[in-house]
């Protein structure tokens, strides 16, 4: 029987476990996804990023005339062009990953096969191998959600299998609401895709009112929404899938994206007869340095990094979880400080079209929280850059507690969101307040960065 003194189960963000600093442990890195390197390389962050800046060229190009007051003819896109580029470079880092593992350190052995966990250190291969060890890292991730009406198919699809298609779907519909089903529709939708969205609630629940209530009429323009509305059959046929919805419409598309949500794999991991901590979602629980815990204490030698870990389910997390869990393994070794592990506010970037960013609390979670909250509102439209945009719909909105000027949360819609977050973020995170925060340095002018600095400045004045 193979032993090794450190496994990590999952080759995402475990994939990172394995460096210089662990050189003299045995390592076995164990992964069973069809490519490499877990979701975001594969089937996530990365390739949809990297389809959605085309679509996004795209829409800007059939905007035009918005700004340039010039006609724009129609234009083809290369489908089969646009996927190459994103799978060329994609696949090459993933088999490049996965045969560096397999054979390029001498400490690391890799196992391409599915395990469940027999005991705290031992676990059993699919094929019926057993290997015992001294640690443990489960960074096993999740897995698209499957809807009962929607078997998965030819041309029923998750996010795993969309990318890769032959040819670009005329029609698409896209069920959910969430992150993954509002990026891709915006992405088909630039492309060219009649795009219809059906979701059973709002969408983006969780997110700012007023930035939802803008994200909704900014999709409504571009693509069919169906919202309040479940598909509740789906016949597949030579001409497509047609659906039948809650409401008793019917309609025909080529193609389906189910992206309603994500499973946690601990379900087939034998996590729960090991009698550990479990989140309502399936989540291992861990405490601050990724310990996983059995009745609220670590249990020692095992770690869990990422969305088998936490409820964000976003690589960011997932990647400075990795980074503590390594701390504390090196500390479980003699060889290190304990980390401390907390960081500030978690953001998110929806990348659809708008953009969306966010950080903490909306003005009415800070409410119900019982602070006494303020919030100020700052227009692209107000500034230089948004007149540069012609701008009339997106804003920026900072919420901050009155008196001490406490960053409670930002809330951003429009070109850039992502990167106009991060000088909130990074104050949120260093505990600086907003009092002097847009005077006590300076924005370049007329840069997109202006609209943060004058929400900062009515901010202020609410204090
Ligand atoms: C379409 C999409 C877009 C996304 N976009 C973003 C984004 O823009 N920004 C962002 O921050 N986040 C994004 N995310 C979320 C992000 O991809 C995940 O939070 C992150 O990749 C999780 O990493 P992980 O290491 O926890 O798991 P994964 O990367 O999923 O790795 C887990 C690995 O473990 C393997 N595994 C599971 N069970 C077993 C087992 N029993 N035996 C052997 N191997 C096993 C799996 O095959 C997998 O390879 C996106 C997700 C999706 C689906
Ligand atoms: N840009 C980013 O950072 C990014 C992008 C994509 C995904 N992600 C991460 O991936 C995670 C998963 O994304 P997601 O969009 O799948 O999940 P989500 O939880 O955000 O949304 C799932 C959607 O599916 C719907 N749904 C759930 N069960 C359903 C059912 N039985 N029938 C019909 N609809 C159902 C939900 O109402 C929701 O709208 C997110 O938590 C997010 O953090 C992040």
């Amino acid at each position: 029987m193979r032993h090794f003194d450190l496994v990590v189960i999952g080759a995402g963000s475990g994939n990172s476990i394995p460096g210089p600093a662990l050189v003299s442990e045995q390592i076995l890195v164990v992964d069973d996804g069809v490519h490499f390197g877990g979701t975001c390389l594969n089937v996530g962050c990365i390739p949809t990023k990297m389809f959605v800046h085309p679509a996004e060229i795209a829409h800007e190009v059939a905007e035009a005339r918005h700004v340039l007051n010039a006609t724009s003819g129609e234009i083809r896109y290369d489908w089969q062009g646009i996927r190459d580029r994103v799978f060329g470079r994609i696949d090459a880092i993933s088999e490049g990953g996965e045969e560096y593992r397999a054979s390029g350190e001498p400490n690391i052995s890799l196992l391409r096969e599915q395990v469940r966990l027999t005991s705290e250190h031992e676990l059993e291969s699919a094929s019926g191998e057993r290997i015992t060890f001294d640690r443990l890292v489960i960074a096993t991730g999740s897995r698209p959600r499957e809807l009962a009406a929607l078997p998965l198919g030819d041309r029923i699809h998750t996010n795993d299998t969309i990318l890769r298609l032959d040819n670009q779907p005329e029609r698409l519909a896209v069920i959910g609401g969430g992150a993954i089903a509002c990026e891709f529709a915006a992405m088909f939708a630039g492309l060219g895709t009649q795009v219809v969205q059906i979701h059973r609630s709002e969408l983006l629940r969780g997110v700012d009112d007023e930035v939802r209530a803008c994200f909704t009429e900014a999709a409504k323009r571009r693509w069919g929404l169906h919202l309040g509305t479940e598909v509740t059959r789906a016949v597949t046929t030579a001409d497509g899938v047609t659906l039948t919805l809650s409401n008793g419409d019917e309609l025909t598309v080529d193609h389906v994206l189910v992206a309603a949500g994500r499973v946690v794999n601990t379900d087939r991991l034998g996590t729960q007869e090991l009698g550990l901590d479990h989140r309502e979602n399936g989540a291992l629980v861990v405490d601050e340095q990724q310990r996983v815990l059995r009745g609220g204490e670590p249990v020692a030698g095992i770690w869990a990094v990422g969305d088998s870990a936490n409820t964000a389910q976003l690589k960011h997390v997932a990647n400075h979880e990795a980074r503590v869990a390594v701390q504390s393994i090196l500390h479980d070794l003699g060889r290190a400080e304990a980390p401390s592990g907390v960081l500030g506010p978690i953001p998110l970037v929806v990348f659809s079209s708008p953009q969306i960013a966010t950080f903490g609390r909306t003005l009415a979670e800070a409410h119900d929280d019982g602070l006494d909250a303020v919030e100020a509102r700052c227009d692209y439209g107000a500034t230089a850059w948004g007149w540069a945009l012609a701008d009339s719909e997106h804003f920026v909105k900072i919420v901050a507690e009155r008196g001490s000027g406490t960053l409670l949360g930002a809330h951003i819609i429009g070109p850039d969101a992502g990167i106009l977050l991060q000088p909130l973020v990074q104050a949120a995170s260093f505990g600086q307040s907003v009092h002097g925060l847009a005077r006590g340095q300076y924005w370049p002018h007329p840069a997109a960065t202006e609209i943060v600095e004058n929400a900062l400045l009515k901010l202020e004045e609410q204090l």
